[in-house]
């Protein structure tokens, strides 16, 4: 945990309150949330439905303003989306009439890089969610697993510095759901990427995360942080046999314990 600490602080939420509508016709969502978010992070957001994941992610990515508070990238007020803050939700948003090729090009292309360079990054992107051989295929004919891996190739071409993701495998079947929890992270550590993840999968934000956030009902704030890194024992070197230790089952049981607190009347 020392190493994470000195690592630079990407996001910095400082008392983010967001609420929708206007007047009388106010939602409070989410209220004087604080989180900082360093570099090589993998956070996973845990909360009852309905609760304001979403919409801290959303805020994040600057799809949304803050009411109230601040959040910033790297020192800077976020102002709107852009590539340094790459989103995946449940439902890949990929061009269905486009090809898995032409989906991770976009990026790349639109930001005008050399045409060499566009294919180079492509191909180490593909190679990385495992669809070499693929590139051709259009997108409308692709499984749920395969269109969430192009929409995770689309946002690592854009080397983003942070990458959001809003319940990415909470549509897919529980096989597929596990081999992409092992190619997320996979990918988490060979690019030492930064990770923001919302699930509704306690087992999913311990088998991945360096630290849980778990929040209260709406308005949603941080009730508890935790410290974890199952994420890095959790696989039996070179085997996929899981190993869970007292320690995990403890964990799990203490973060159900505050979101039952919270969904009971
Ligand atoms: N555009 C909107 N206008 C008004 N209210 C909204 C809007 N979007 C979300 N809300 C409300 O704000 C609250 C928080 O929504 P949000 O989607 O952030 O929660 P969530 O924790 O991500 O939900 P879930 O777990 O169901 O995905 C909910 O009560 C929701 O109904």
């Amino acid at each position: 945990m020392e190493l994470v600490k000195e690592q630079e602080v990407l996001i910095d939420i400082q008392n983010l309150t967001v609420e929708y509508g206007k007047k009388k016709n106010t939602i409070l969502a989410i209220e004087d949330i604080n989180l900082e978010i360093r570099r090589g992070e993998f956070i996973c957001i845990l909360g009852p439905s309905g609760c304001g994941k979403s919409t801290l992610l959303k805020t994040i990515a600057g799809y949304l303003n803050p009411t109230s508070g601040r959040c910033l990238m790297q020192g800077q007020p976020i102002n709107g989306p852009d590539w340094h803050r790459g989103v995946v939700f449940q439902s890949p948003t990929l061009y269905p009439w486009m090809s898995i090729k032409d989906n991770v090009e976009f990026g790349p292309r639109m930001r005008g890089l050399p045409e060499k360079e566009i294919v180079e990054i492509r191909e180490h992107f593909l190679k990385q969610v495992k669809l070499e051989g693929f590139e051709d295929k259009p997108t409308f004919e692709l499984s749920g697993g395969m269109k969430q891996r192009v929409a995770l190739a689309r946002v690592l071409a854009n080397y983003p510095q942070v990458i959001l993701m809003d319940e990415p495998l909470g549509a897919l079947d529980a096989f597929t759901r596990a081999n992409m929890q092992k190619l997320i992270r996979g990918i988490w550590k060979e690019n030492n990427s930064t990770i923001f993840l919302i699930t509704h999968d306690i087992d999913e934000a311990l088998a991945l995360g360096t630290r849980i956030e778990v929040m209260s009902k709406r308005p949603g704030k941080i009730l508890r942080e935790f410290n974890v890194e199952f994420t890095n024992t959790i696989y039996k070197e070179d085997s996929d046999h899981i190993m869970y230790s007292e320690k995990y089952f403890q964990t799990k049981k203490e973060i159900l314990d505050i979101i039952n607190s919270q969904t009971e009347e």
